[in-house]
């Protein structure tokens, strides 16, 4: 049964809501509404902090998520639908927003922040009226929001952990849902209950009727003032709308606004994310919180004689960053920082943070060249770079190029496996693993293949720490290490050369240098396994010259072909989830 008359002027129209939440889809079908559902695959992550409010934020959220399926569908059979209906449930708390936890210590810290306090739910709805002309699609967005207070009891530890553990956190809002158990945790509400929920059944119809019959008359019939913008509606009139400030500049210029460029923005906010893990890991805000009870904002200020107030927005940018997590009790390391941000966590990567801190990427030196088309890849476009930073590191502090060999280590630990079983190896007796720094990935292969002798071949400065450095699982007899320079020093002899995540940082003339080397020294029927190629799709990597050229990885196009170009036949790709992993190239006869 349909309630609300306005609700039965879209039953003609095709109405297509664009999301996956099955609350949303039950209370649209509870009211009568006939529609497809096309589930969004915008992405949840405008930079919050460039809105005025939480609700501005739901709301472009909202809208951003509507449009993104009526310009796909549009674009996949030239039909957009007729109406698109797209909507975005977050808390709001102390000016914090909350989305949906993305694992139960996100959950616990979402729901410990609400705990006897009140906070406001917003969903932000946007109904975006399509129309194709010539092939084009035309869009007009109508947008609004409904806050709802919802105040919560005292939650004891033990509850929130069982409501956690109950899975009912996981796909909501601020970590609880209204309408199931979550329900015990409320002791009031202030406002509509559905739009807690996820959806605003409410103010949705009264949208309706203020663009279906904006003269306040439940009229179907179109008001002659009203005519000239949009489709038509099912009586044959146009549709009428009632204009918002952007509609109404779309209505004088006859231009839908451009979409949110959110690319952009997030790219104008990126560097302070990164900002913030150099700074805590310069600071060694990680190494506190390791093990310990968690601190409060002051006392960690106090072990690091910083002021309280900065430190406190350093530990929250690191909360929102996913590193730190926030109790009532202070702040404590998430798993991911333990692991990687300590300087002696397992698969510690503080070295290379700190090592990208201290070297700022200098783009500007030759701005020009970089972004050239028609470049010779090998000519050094750029020519700044520096070269692996294991091996730029030797006037660095002992620290620091300790804490870059462990960086090495954990990210070549992290790959190893993956670049050991890319291809079948087990025709190659012998292996030359040149710049691999600690052994970590000679280890592997050793493993892997119980008949392959491995020799890593690296600078004496960097083989010198190796001993420091325990491979996974037991010594072996079959690896051993030989200091050298593979730019100066002969290669030594083997059946397969192996050049792992060393190219990257190194400019186009050093590549074809290597690389050269590498052909001269390798037997005819012996191979080169190569790993350091973009990891995206090709014509994505060939298409971002910049990249390319300055800082980046290669795509696996550009290494065969140089590998071909250097006497190496069949050379294949292989990848790790759906992504290029590496290349073997077999050297053919002189
Ligand atoms: C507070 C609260 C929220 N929710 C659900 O939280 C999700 C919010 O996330 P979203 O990003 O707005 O939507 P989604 O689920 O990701 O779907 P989509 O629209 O495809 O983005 C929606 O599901 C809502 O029902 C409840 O079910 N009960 C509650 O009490």
């Amino acid at each position: 049964m349909v309630l609300c008359p306005v609700i039965r002027k879209l039953l003609h129209k095709r109405v297509v809501l664009a999301s996956a939440s099955p609350r949303r889809q039950e209370i649209l079908r509870q009211a009568g509404l006939r529609f497809e559902v096309v589930p969004s695959r915008f992405k949840e992550m405008l930079p919050k902090a460039l809105f005025p409010s939480p609700p501005a934020y739901a709301v472009e959220t909202a809208k951003q998520k509507a449009l993104e399926v009526a310009r796909r569908m549009h674009q996949k059979d030239l039909r957009a639908p007729d109406v698109v209906i797209g909507a975005d449930t977050i808390v709001a708390v102390g000016g914090l927003i909350l989305e949906k936890p993305v694992d139960k210590q996100d959950a616990y810290s979402m729901l410990s922040r609400l705990s006897g306090k009140e906070h406001s739910v917003f969903t932000g709805v946007a109904i975006v009226h399509c129309c194709s002309r010539d092939g084009r699609l035309d869009t007009d967005v109508s947008e609004f929001y409904e806050e709802t207070r919802v105040r919560f009891s005292e939650l004891s530890e033990d509850l929130l952990w069982e409501y956690i553990d109950s899975g009912e956190p996981m796909d909501k809002a601020g970590g609880y849902g209204i309408q199931a158990l979550g329900g015990m945790l409320v002791e009031q509400v202030h406002g509509d209950f559905l739009n807690v929920v996820g959806f605003p059944l409410n103010r949705f119809c009264k949208k309706l009727a203020e663009l279906y019959y904006p003269s306040g008359r439940e009229d179907p019939r179109p008001a002659q003032s009203h005519q000239g913008r949009g489709g038509r509606d099912e009586d044959g009139g146009e549709r009428t709308q009632a204009a918002g400030p952007e509609e109404a500049v779309s209505s004088r210029t006859g231009h839908s606004p451009p979409p949110f460029p959110t690319g952009l923005l997030e790219l104008v906010d990126s560097f302070k994310a990164s900002k913030a893990l150099f700074t805590a890991c310069k600071l060694k805000v990680f190494d506190l919180l390791k093990d310990g009870a968690p601190l409060k904002a002051v006392d960690v200020a106090g072990k690091l004689g910083a002021s309280a107030c900065g430190t406190g927005r350093l530990l929250d940018a690191c909360v929102a960053l996913g590193f730190l997590q926030k109790t009532d009790r202070g702040y404590s390391n998430t798993e991911t920082a333990n692991l990687h941000l300590t300087s002696d966590g397992a698969y510690s990567l503080r070295g290379l943070v700190l090592h990208h801190s201290d070297h700022p990427w200098d783009l500007s030196a030759r701005p020009e060249s970089a972004g050239r088309d028609g470049v010779d890849p090998h000519d050094g476009a750029l020519g700044e770079r520096t070269g692996p930073p294991c091996q730029a590191s030797c006037a660095h502090s002992e620290e620091t190029r300790l804490g870059l060999l462990r960086a090495m280590h954990s990210l070549a630990k992290l790959t190893a496996r993956h670049v050991a079983t890319a291809f079948d190896l087990s025709r190659f007796g012998s292996a030359c693993d040149l710049g691999g720094c600690t052994g970590a990935l000679a280890y592997v292969l050793a493993r892997e293949y119980p008949r392959l002798r491995v020799t890593v071949f690296d600078l004496p400065e960097v083989l010198q720490h190796v001993a420091g450095f325990q491979p996974d699982g037991p010594r072996t007899e079959q690896v051993s290490f030989l200091p050298g320079d593979f730019f100066e020093d002969s290669l030594p002899e083997a059946d397969l050369y192996v050049v792992s995540r060393i190219l990257r940082d190194w400019p186009d003339g050093k590549v074809h240098e290597l690389l050269s080397r590498v052909a001269r020294a390798c037997k005819p029927g012996g191979g080169l396994l190569l790993v350091d190629v973009a990891a995206g799709p090709e014509a994505e990597a060939e298409a971002e010259g910049l990249r390319r050229r300055a800082g980046g990885e290669r795509s696996a196009a550009v290494y065969a072909h140089l590998l071909r170009r250097l006497g190496f036949a069949d050379v294949r790709a292989a990848g790790a989830g759906g992504r290029p992993l590496a290349l073997l190239g077999t050297r053919g006869a002189p």
